[in-house]
């Protein structure tokens, strides 16, 4: 559990964050939102003491991140920074490898750790683990960023704007990834971001920032339906909110009874997505599967009524 209790850091007379408190349950993606100069950097660095705070207090598992040594933070923490900042001149080995090195893991434990994130990545050992960063496209690159921030095996994983520079396709598939990875490690993770779908999609808990202060900070369909402030009305934006609430839920949690026609859709598939199928087939209703059986149906009807305002 990472704990944030009034929070501040001054540069020179200007209030980058200001009194900022809030709790990060463990095993959970906590999404920091805000425009631009907000203060999400300066909170997310200091969560590793990259910044040092003007007051307040973080603990991470009860424990004042200022007390623990470097190491300690490091091995308990990956930091993840939009560009990935892999190392030029080094093998995709040796950059997945830094943090194992450092720490003092024997070679054979560093080389079966890098192989085993490459593979979770789907990058090859025998192809990728020799080349340089440069010999790699800009989405493997940032796969071997979140490899190498993962290397040690941390609890927590700070990244800042990790898929800034991803194209959509790429950028989609990295964030899938990256769900897998936390729900397989149990990975508690900060990620800021500006974009406001990204932090709905991935984010258990959505932290809105302004000028350093926290305006906001819960669960997506509520940031979605009652937002605390006009700033946070204007960030999730109201044209498209239906949708984006439609957007949190599998359709297998919202089945109907009865029978429908016509090509199924899976149960894991958003409302979001059964909506847009619907319409684009011209069907009022589809049957939905789970493992190949039909288990209910879904309707445009009950979407109509899942997609209004709570
Ligand atoms: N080292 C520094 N010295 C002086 N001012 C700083 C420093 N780092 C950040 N700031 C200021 O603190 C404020 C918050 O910056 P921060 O980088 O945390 O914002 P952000 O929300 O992450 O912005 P962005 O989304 O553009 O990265 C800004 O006004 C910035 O200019």
């Amino acid at each position: 559990m990472i704990e944030i209790d009034n929070i501040v850091k001054s540069f020179r007379d200007a209030r980058a964050v200001d009194q900022v408190s809030m709790v990060i349950e463990p095993h959970t993606i906590c999404a920091l939102v805000g425009t631009s100069g907000s203060g999400k950097t300066t909170l997310l660095r200091m969560i590793n003491r990259l910044v040092q705070p003007t007051s307040g207090q973080i603990r991470v598992d009860g424990k004042d991140v200022l007390n623990a040594p470097a190491y300690e933070l490091r091995r308990q923490m990956g930091y993840v920074i939009q560009g990935h900042g892999l190392f030029p001149h080094w093998t995709i080995a040796q950059n997945v490898g830094t943090v194992p090195s450092l720490l003092g893991w024997s070679r054979a434990d560093t080389d079966r750790r890098v192989d085993e994130l490459l593979e979770l990545f789907q990058l090859n050992p025998a192809t990728y683990r020799h080349r340089m960063p440069h010999q790699l496209s800009g989405g493997q690159r940032q796969r071997v960023g979140v490899a190498r921030a993962l290397a040690a095996k941390p609890n927590i994983l700070l990244m800042d704007e990790p898929f800034g520079a991803l194209d959509p396709v790429t950028r989609k598939k990295a964030q899938e990834e990256l769900r897998i990875i936390q729900q397989k490690f149990g990975t508690t993770i900060v990620l800021v971001t500006h974009d406001m779908e990204e932090a709905i999609e991935l984010g258990d808990r959505i932290a809105v920032m302004d000028k350093g202060h926290l305006l906001q900070h819960a669960k997506p369909a509520e940031i979605i339906a009652a937002p605390a402030t006009e700033f946070v009305r204007e960030l999730v934006g109201t044209t498209d909110r239906a949708f984006r609430l439609l957007s949190l839920a599998p359709v297998g949690d919202h089945l109907e009874a009865g029978t429908a026609e016509g090509e199924p859709l899976d149960a894991s598939c958003t409302l979001r997505t059964a909506y847009s199928e619907l319409l684009w087939s011209g069907r009022r209703a589809a049957p939905v599967t789970r493992d190949g059986q039909v288990i209910g149906i879904v309707t445009l009807e009950g979407l109509g009524r899942l997609a209004a305002r709570p």
